[in-house]
């Protein structure tokens, strides 16, 4: 099958779509993974799979594929990238857009210059939603990796996350510990693994490990997280710059009960073709 794609990225976060308005299209696992392949694909860190309006209220569906293959709920610099493929490909108008994902629905809207603000929903902490294995709910939670006990806020901005503030992300064991805790027993759904440096109480650096990708230039769902648990604890305002491999998000969250809102940049690449 022939199939043709736009290439795409947030912050180096980078991401094959398609478009299933237009024609429907199904996947393997495999044939996901092929796609995603750096060598023998495409390459890239997710699939999006663009498809029509499942129901009244919404104007899209968007499905995230991870490198693995995996469906997953959410993601953040896929919804900046979704917000203008959508619009250069005149499947919208609309400058504010709401999608459906599997983590429920976001709403992002495209800025003058270009970029995309996200309403990326409300925050979840009670374990079971997360999932994550905890009697209750607790401001941060002991977590055994490799012998060590690792300090770690656990929520969902649609995905999951197990958030670590560290002295130096530079220095943190990202590639050594990620693996270790996206396959940590207690998250039977695995997840994505955050290491934020407070530079004060506006500016953070972060790198994420991302489930199902390894670690990647950025992840905005990672970003949120990473805002919302250091607010949570006390280190953070209310808005904060974040700083990543691949460049810089804003965001943005009021407390609890209230959603979080991504700002950052999305951009097209190239376009092609494969067989797959
Ligand atoms: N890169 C994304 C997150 C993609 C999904 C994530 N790896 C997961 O498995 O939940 C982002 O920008 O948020």
């Amino acid at each position: 099958m022939r199939l043709r794609f736009t290439k795409m990225q947030g912050l180096g976060n980078d991401f094959v779509v398609l478009d299933g308005v237009r024609q429907p299209i199904a996947l393997s696992r495999e044939q996901l993974r092929r796609l995603a392949d750096r060598h023998f694909g495409v390459g890239c860190d997710q699939i999006l799979l663009v498809e029509p309006a499942p129901r009244p209220g919404v104007d899209f569906r968007y499905r995230i594929f991870n490198a693995d293959g995996m469906e997953v709920e959410q993601c953040g610099n896929g919804a900046r990238c979704f917000a203008r493929f959508v619009h250069e490909k005149g499947l919208t108008a609309k400058r504010e857009i709401r999608v459906e994902t599997r983590g429920g629905v976001i709403t992002p809207r495209l800025e003058g210059d270009g970029w995309v603000t996200v309403d990326m929903g409300v925050p979840r902490f009670e374990p079971g939603e997360i999932p994550f294995l905890a009697e209750r709910r607790s401001l941060t939670y002991a977590l055994e990796v490799n012998g060590a006990v690792r300090e770690v806020s656990v929520l969902s901005v649609g995905n999951p996350h197990a958030v670590q503030i560290v002295d130096d992300v530079d220095a943190a064991p990202v590639e050594q510990e990620g693996p270790l805790i996206e396959r940590h027993p207690r998250f039977p759904q695995r997840v994505n693994a955050g290491y934020v440096q407070v530079l004060d109480r506006r500016r953070v650096r972060l790198r994420v490990y991302e489930r199902g990708a390894g670690e990647t230039l950025a992840c905005g769902t990672g970003a949120c997280a990473a805002v919302v648990a250091g607010i949570q604890r006390g280190r953070l305002d209310s808005e904060v710059a974040v700083s990543t491999r691949g460049g810089e998000l804003r965001i943005r969250w009021e407390g609890e009960g209230r959603p979080v809102w991504m700002t950052g940049p999305a951009e097209t690449v190239f376009e092609g073709e494969i067989e797959i």
